[in-house]
């Protein structure tokens, strides 16, 4: 069994997988191609064996499922050689695109989860990123029901620090929610994960169509109105998106459902933005951050690093008027107003 995995640079994983489009799974699936073992690996924490990276030879699954990823699901592994763990997605060819490794291979943020490398074996891609202890914020609000307020603005805080890094980049993230957040295993930090819904925007500002291609939509429930409507899209539906994750930690559900059956696409073009759904309890600064980034209309809603300042704000204001209440740490609390 030969096979081509190396150690190398996020640039040669990024073209490799390029040459990974869901067509090899057609008629070219012969022999060779179920046998195949390529790809890049780009920690030393991860050991190829004589060009080789093959599960349950050279890593292992371990314990049970992390999540569910777009188009995979997420383990737990450990590589036989080194001892390392890390988190795995497993995704089919066919459903996989280039876009989730093109788009983060060269990314290195503090808010963005890294990647280790990934590698095509057969018919299948598994993607390796760094372990988060803490899981992901959509598991935590399934513990907890819904997010107190100061703790919902520091977690979208730190969200729109990675969107704000990802748009400066080029790079639109597509499929922001509490599900593609992950935590520290003190759940004090947060990262922003998988890029499948991702797309390299061109710098020239000519907003792109998301909805033609191979570009699968993210979440129903997040999409902004754009979308759905077919128009050009540009950095601000990840802004749109980030304020229903909002809505989804403050409530315990996401926007919309409350009130409307599928398909939501229609309610969403039609209806005014759900500010209605924004907890009356919430300080008016809150109010203000969610209001800036549910705008219709893409030019007037708020930018990553708009809304992250205001965010900022509020939660200061929040912090300032609540310190009494809230169980923060006190290096929690100094975290918050550093930011
Ligand atoms: N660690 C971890 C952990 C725990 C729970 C969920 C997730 C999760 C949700 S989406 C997600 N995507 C993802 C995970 C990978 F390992 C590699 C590529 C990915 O896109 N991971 C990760």
């Amino acid at each position: 069994l030969k096979g081509n995995v190396i150690l190398g640079e996020p640039r040669n994983l990024a073209c490799l997988a390029k040459t990974w489009k869901g067509d090899g799974s057609s008629s070219k699936a012969c022999l060779q191609e179920i046998n195949e073992n390529e790809g890049v690996l780009l920690t030393e924490k991860l050991k190829a064996v004589d060009y080789e990276y093959r599960e349950e030879v050279h890593w292992t699954k371990c314990q049970g499922l992390l999540g569910t990823g777009s188009f995979g699901e997420v383990y737990k592994m450990e590589d036989k050689q080194t001892g390392f763990q890390c988190a795995a997605k497993k995704v089919q060819v066919e459903h996989f695109r280039a876009e989730e490794l093109t788009t983060c291979a060269g990314v290195t943020h503090a808010k963005v989860l890294p990647l280790y490398g990934a590698v095509k074996e057969g018919l299948w891609v598994t993607i390796f990123m760094k372990l988060m202890e803490g899981g992901s914020l959509g598991q935590l609000l399934k513990q907890c029901g819904y997010l107190p307020e100061d703790r919902a603005l520091d977690y979208l805080s730190q969200t729109l620090e990675a969107l704000e890094y990802l748009h400066a980049h080029n790079v639109l993230h597509g499929d922001v929610k509490a599900d593609n957040v992950l935590l520290s295993g003190d759940r004090s930090h947060a990262v922003l994960c998988d890029f499948g819904h991702a797309a390299q925007l061109h710098p020239d500002g000519i907003r792109n169509c998301l909805t033609t291609g191979d570009y699968v939509p993210g979440t129903e429930t997040h999409l902004a109105p754009e979308i759905v409507m077919g128009k050009h899209c540009d950095f601000k539906v990840d802004v749109w998106s980030s304020c229903c994750m909002m809505l989804h930690l403050l409530n315990g559900y996401h926007p919309w459902t409350q009130y409307y059956n599928h398909p939501l696409c229609l309610k969403i073009a039609k209806e005014p933005p759900p500010l209605r759904e924004i907890p009356p309890s919430c300080h008016p600064s809150t109010v203000q951050v969610i209001t800036s980034g549910l705008e219709k209309e893409p030019t007037k809603r708020a930018s990553a690093a708009e809304l992250r300042m205001k965010t900022c704000k509020a939660l200061k204001q929040d912090l300032i008027l609540n310190s009494l209440s809230q169980p923060f740490s006190l290096e929690e609390q100094e975290q918050m107003l550093s930011c």
